[in-house]
């Protein structure tokens, strides 16, 4: 696949008791890019993410291999941008104090500049008055600081790779945008890759270089972000951009029908076929794999006729 990788994925597949959930993922990531990992519900976005960080739960059985390995260099060349700023910050310490902690927990460097290194990073996401707020318990921070705070987290001891699992979902529209303008300033500050797992298509358009569309636990396309929108080769990648309401018309194919398939209730061949309106008897029979087209991956039999 590309030969500029930060992190490489290959074959992954994530089971729970015997029913596989992520069914032979394949994919890369580069160094300072923006890479969306896009689809309905169940896909599989979230597994595929924690499986970056080695963060799956512990009753998943994973094969496969994403290599390097940067499970125990979590907090420095791997952060996870969490989606629920309030439990994933402690209520009992001060916002300051877990992010110097934080950097105490790979450099050696003073209780003072660590402290320093926090109220700085706190600064760098714009919390007023930073220095006063470090001292701030979460709960006295509104929603939006403290997810900008989680960001100040991730991003203080600048890692390679950050991992943001909807990492607005629990905000309203504004302070949405804000604390991923916020993400997205941070990132280039860092000059980390950026794996963002949203269901969201115009945060794609947005902040997204790559767009990873997957579907029941696979991938289904893969390529340039700005391209995958404009003209998808995936019929599941057309359907879900005809969802969009702003284009109800003027597509070529239908908006999704349906829901995707339970786990462990997969029938032989493509697993969007019963939703696809292109599907036929190869669909129903063959799973189709990845393969480059266009520059890009698609996995879909007719892709040419998307
Ligand atoms: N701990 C678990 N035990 C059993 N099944 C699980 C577990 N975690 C996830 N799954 C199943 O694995 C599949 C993929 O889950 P995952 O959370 O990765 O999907 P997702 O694409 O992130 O969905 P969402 O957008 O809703 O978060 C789902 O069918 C889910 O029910």
């Amino acid at each position: 696949m590309e030969s500029e990788a930060l992190l490489s994925v290959r074959d992954l597949r994530i089971a729970f008791d015997g029913v596989e959930v992520v069914r032979g993922l394949s994919f890369d990531i580069r160094p300072r890019e923006v890479l969306a990992v896009v689809g309905e519900s169940g896909a599989g976005k979230s597994l595929t993410a924690r499986a970056l960080l080695g963060m799956l739960p512990k009753d998943a059985t994973a094969t496969g291999t994403v290599r390097p390995d940067l499970s125990a260099e979590r907090g420095s060349r791997i952060a996870l941008v969490p989606q629920d700023a309030l439990s994933a910050l402690s209520p009992v310490h001060p916002v300051g104090d877990q992010l110097a902690a934080a950097v105490r927990s790979v450099a050696r460097v003073s209780r003072k500049e660590a402290r320093a290194r926090a109220v700085a990073a706190l600064d760098r996401v714009g919390i007023p008055d930073a220095a006063r707020r470090a001292r701030s318990y979460p709960h006295e921070f509104s929603g939006g600081m403290r997810q900008r705070a989680v960001v100040a987290m991730a991003t203080i001891n600048e890692p390679d790779i950050l991992v943001a699992d909807e990492p607005t979902t629990a905000l309203d529209e504004e302070r949405r945008e804000q604390v991923l303008r916020v993400l997205a300033e941070q990132r280039e500050a860092v000059g980390a890759a950026l794996v963002l797992v949203t269901h969201d298509l115009d945060v794609v358009r947005r902040h997204a270089d790559r767009a990873l569309v997957m579907y029941a636990g696979r991938l289904t396309e893969l390529g340039p972000a700005q391209e995958v929108l404009a003209r998808p080769r995936a019929p599941y990648t057309a359907g879900l951009l005809a969802s969009l309401p702003q284009n109800a018309r003027g597509r070529r194919l239908p908006a999704l029908p349906g829901t995707p398939p339970a786990p462990g209730a997969l029938l032989p061949g493509c697993a969007f076929a019963p939703r696809c309106p292109l599907a036929t008897d190869t669909c129903r029979r063959e799973e189709p794999e990845p393969r480059r087209v266009e520059g890009r991956l698609v996995s879909c039999h007719h892709w040419e006729k998307v």
